[in-house]
């Protein structure tokens, strides 16, 4: 089954609905985002993420120091760059990896091959900071450009009506979101749950 990160989680209560709906992955965002947190409330809300379940931090260019310290602490299973890392900063970083990218053209899309990195997820380009927009891009520049499947993370502007159609088109290793699943800018029990059930009835169509 296609698996599901729910973003951008700030409370124990939305941690536990994601989990109990059978999220694979939870997100803490560290980097600079309305829903950004402190490495010490990232610390107390990994208590309530069980074993199995991955905890996936999200950067804009940190430093080597910053990331050492926040994947230790917290700690985190997989770190998530949506800036202007490079190859050479990806390599020399040594923590399991994912590196979005912000699609306009298929020469962003084309760019991820030169990355040494667990998976590649595709974004649409950020408006007030360097993802978590809400806003989408057109699935179909990530067709043919030989990124395969099972390192594919899709992102950008996905909910519960559109997330079975872009499954369908895109046949994503993972599908990642945040303000789909959100209410006046606050998670939404309800919708992380109806993000999950879409996915898992795509499975079944
Ligand atoms: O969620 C954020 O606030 C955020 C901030 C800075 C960089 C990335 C961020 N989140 C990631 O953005 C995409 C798309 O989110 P959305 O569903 O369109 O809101 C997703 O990969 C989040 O992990």
């Amino acid at each position: 089954m296609t698996k599901v990160k729910i973003c951008g989680l700030q409370e124990p209560e939305h941690i536990q609905t994601a989990v109990l709906a059978g999220a694979d992955a939870i997100g803490f965002v560290f980097a600079p985002s309305k829903r950004q947190i402190s490495i010490e409330k990232a610390k107390e809300l990994a208590k309530f993420v069980p074993e199995g379940v991955l905890k996936i931090g999200v950067f804009v260019d940190p430093t080597i120091e910053e990331l050492e310290q926040i994947v230790n602490v917290v700690p985190l299973d997989y770190v998530q760059f949506h800036g202007h890392e490079t190859p050479e900063y990806i390599e020399t970083c040594q923590f399991p990896s994912i590196k979005a990218l912000a699609v306009k053209t298929v020469s962003d899309v084309e760019n991820g091959s030169k990355y040494n990195t667990d998976y590649l997820l595709f974004d649409a380009p950020g408006t007030d900071f360097k993802g978590g927009s809400g806003m989408s891009f057109d699935w179909k520049l990530l067709q043919g450009h030989g990124i395969s499947e099972n390192r594919l993370i899709l992102a950008g502007g996905l909910n519960p009506s559109n997330v079975g159609d872009a499954i369908n088109r895109v046949k994503p290793y993972m599908v990642d979101v945040s303000s789909g699943v959100e209410v006046n800018g606050r998670k939404s029990n309800e919708l992380i749950k109806a993000f999950i059930q879409a996915v898992k009835d795509e499975e079944r169509s």
